[in-house]
C-alpha cells in the first residue's frame, strides 16, 4: 500500500529484465555483427541466427535531446568466434564528446576502450564493477565467462552512436582467449 504521494516506481529490472512502458528491446545477432570478428572463416560458419547480445533501453526523450538521460540494460551471451570473446559492436559517440556510464551486474567480462590516438587499455567487468567511459573514448565489451553477462549503462540523450568509424578500422587491439586467459593483442 502506498499513499497518494508515494507511487511504485515505472521501471524495474526484475531478472535482468528491463521493463516498464516505454522500454526497447533489440537483439544482435552473428548477421548483425559484419566486420566485428577477426576470423572471418569461423564467422562465415556460424549460424548467422546466433545470438550474441540483447539490449533493452529506456529512451524517455527523442534522441538527440541535449540535457535528456538514456538508460540501458545489455546481456551479452557466452560464446567465441574462433579465440575471440562475443562482445558487442562499439562505438565512439556521434556528439564524440560525450561520457558514459557502465556497470557490472552479473558474470564476467572485459570493457574495452580506445582513444582517438587508437590507444587501446582494458578494464575487467564483474558484478559492482563501475566503469566511467570519458567523451572521446570508444568503448566495446566482451564476455569473458561462461555465463551471460549483463551489465547496466547510461548515457546523454544527445551523445548519439557513431558506428561507422568501428566498423571501418575496428579497435587497435583484440581480445583474444590465449590458453583460457582474456589477453589483449
Ligand atoms: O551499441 P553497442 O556498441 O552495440 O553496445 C551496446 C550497449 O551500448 C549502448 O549503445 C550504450 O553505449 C547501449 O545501447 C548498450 O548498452
Ligand atoms: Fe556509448
Amino acid at each position: 500500500m502506498t499513499s497518494a504521494a508515494v507511487s511504485n516506481p515505472t521501471l524495474f529490472f526484475n531478472g535482468g529484465i528491463l521493463q516498464g512502458e516505454g522500454v526497447e528491446h533489440a537483439t544482435r545477432r552473428i548477421k548483425d555483427l559484419d566486420n566485428v570478428f577477426q576470423d572471418t572463416k569461423v564467422f562465415g560458419k556460424t549460424d548467422p541466427e546466433t545470438l550474441v547480445y540483447e539490449v533493452s533501453s529506456f529512451l524517455p526523450v527523442a534522441e538527440g535531446t541535449p540535457g535528456g538521460l538514456y538508460f540501458g540494460l545489455t546481456h551479452i551471451h557466452p560464446g567465441k568466434v574462433g579465440n575471440e570473446y562475443f562482445m558487442t559492436k562499439g562505438h565512439f559517440h556521434a556528439l564524440i564528446d560525450r561520457a558514459e556510464y557502465y556497470w557490472g551486474i552479473k558474470g564476467e567480462g572485459v570493457l574495452i576502450l580506445m582513444n582517438e590516438n587508437r590507444e587501446v587499455w582494458a578494464e575487467r567487468m564483474f558484478p559492482g564493477s563501475l566503469h566511467f567511459i570519458p567523451g572521446r573514448v570508444a568503448h566495446r565489451v566482451a564476455n569473458t565467462g561462461s555465463q551471460l553477462l549483463s551489465f547496466g549503462a547510461s548515457w546523454p540523450a544527445d551523445a548519439g552512436h557513431n558506428y561507422e568509424e568501428i566498423r571501418k578500422n575496428g579497435f587497435a587491439r583484440r581480445l583474444i582467449d590465449k590458453n583460457g586467459i582474456p589477453t589483449l593483442i
